[in-house]
């Protein structure tokens, strides 16, 4: 079958920079807050996971993305959990791409891509179920952070939500290959989105590609740092803050001359859980931007949406008539 890759649209060069925050700093919540304010979007250094879980993980998954076509189509199709190449989520969406996407709470020896999974060395299975574990603390400490400085009540309510074992987060690696030099050119390696949860943990290996979309419409191309992990704002946490955070846009193009690896964890909330702002930001339920939806009616109807579509339009209220008029 022929796929069709997108026209790769213009990114200007940029002097913006991208806000680095050390979790370590004393100051980190309130540069937090900034960042998820005016970007969406920033780094994070000093932030603890080993460097030896990194290396290996990322050997690993440069030697399963080698395997042989057939072996690795047997761990897929993605739907949406397992090995997917070209095509992203189930409405027509195709990038230059290979993927593996983990649901966080299923053990990778017991999904349906375990046979394929289990011919892959132990290292690899530990590695991925011990990333997990640092993702979930990591992203917990940055909603920790954040409820501390938005003093949030009660105590724990953003980052319980990926604490508790229920969490619906999930865990992607994406493998962008690199191209001859004869066909040389930039292509959609994962096309325009936003993330659907509360926030992503994105980590790769020093090839670019990474774009984020200002609010003045800019695409802007985010330096890669193997040493590093970019935090990504998610539709969720824009909501729960009434819109005080902005869930950021951004895009991958693929990089001629190298491959791009990249890891992402998704911290998403409990499937039952109630999405809206949070009463304790916005006193006035008038105020409210957003009406309420768990988190399983958005990603239901978030899944039946393509990856450029404008997913919050679902959670937005309705003007009442007299003032739609106006
Ligand atoms: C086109 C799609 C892929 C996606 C599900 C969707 O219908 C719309 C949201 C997409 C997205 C973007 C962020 C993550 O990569 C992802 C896993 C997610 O939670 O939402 C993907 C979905 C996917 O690839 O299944
Ligand atoms: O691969 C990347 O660097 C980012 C991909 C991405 O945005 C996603 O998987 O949602
Ligand atoms: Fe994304």
């Amino acid at each position: 079958m022929v796929v069709m890759l997108q026209p790769v649209p213009k990114c200007k060069p940029s002097p913006v920079l991208i806000p680095v925050v050390d979790l370590t700093d004393p100051d980190a919540k309130t540069q937090i807050v900034k960042a998820c304010e005016e970007l969406g979007f920033f780094k994070v250094v000093n932030h603890g996971v080993r460097p030896d879980l990194l290396t290996h993980l990322h050997e690993e998954a440069t030697k399963f993305f080698a395997l042989p076509q057939s072996l690795k189509d047997k761990a897929g199709p993605a739907d949406p959990f397992g090995y997917g190449s070209k095509r992203i989520g189930p409405n027509g969406d195709v990038g230059c791409i290979e993927y593996i996407l983990l649901n966080a709470n299923i053990h990778l020896s017991s999904t349906k891509t375990s046979a394929v999974f289990q011919q892959t060395p132990a290292i690899f299975r530990e590695s991925v179920e011990e990333y997990k574990e640092e993702m979930k603390r990591m992203s917990s400490k940055v909603l920790e952070m954040i409820e501390q400085e938005l003093r949030i009540e009660p105590k724990g309510k953003l980052s319980k939500l990926v604490k508790v074992k229920e969490s619906d987060s999930c865990l992607r690696m994406n493998y962008y290959k690199e191209k001859e030099e004869s066909t040389a050119k930039e292509e959609i390696g994962f096309g325009e989105h936003t993330d659907p949860q509360l926030i992503s943990v994105l980590r790769s290996n020093d090839t670019e590609g990474l774009q984020i979309c200002l609010k003045d419409g800019t695409w802007v191309a985010v330096p890669p740092d193997h040493s590093s992990f970019f935090v990504i704002v998610g539709d969720t946490l824009q909501v729960m803050t009434n819109g005080r955070f902005k869930s950021v846009k951004h895009r991958v193009l693929t990089n001629t001359k190298r491959s791009r690896l990249s890891m992402i964890y998704f911290a998403g909330p409990p499937l039952t859980e109630t999405i809206a702002p949070l009463s304790c930001l916005v006193p006035k339920q008038d105020d409210y931007l957003y009406k309420e939806l768990t988190w399983a009616q958005y990603k239901s109807s978030g899944y039946k949406t393509k990856l450029g579509d404008y997913r919050l339009g679902l959670f937005e209220k309705q003007l009442p008539l007299y003032l739609s008029n106006v």
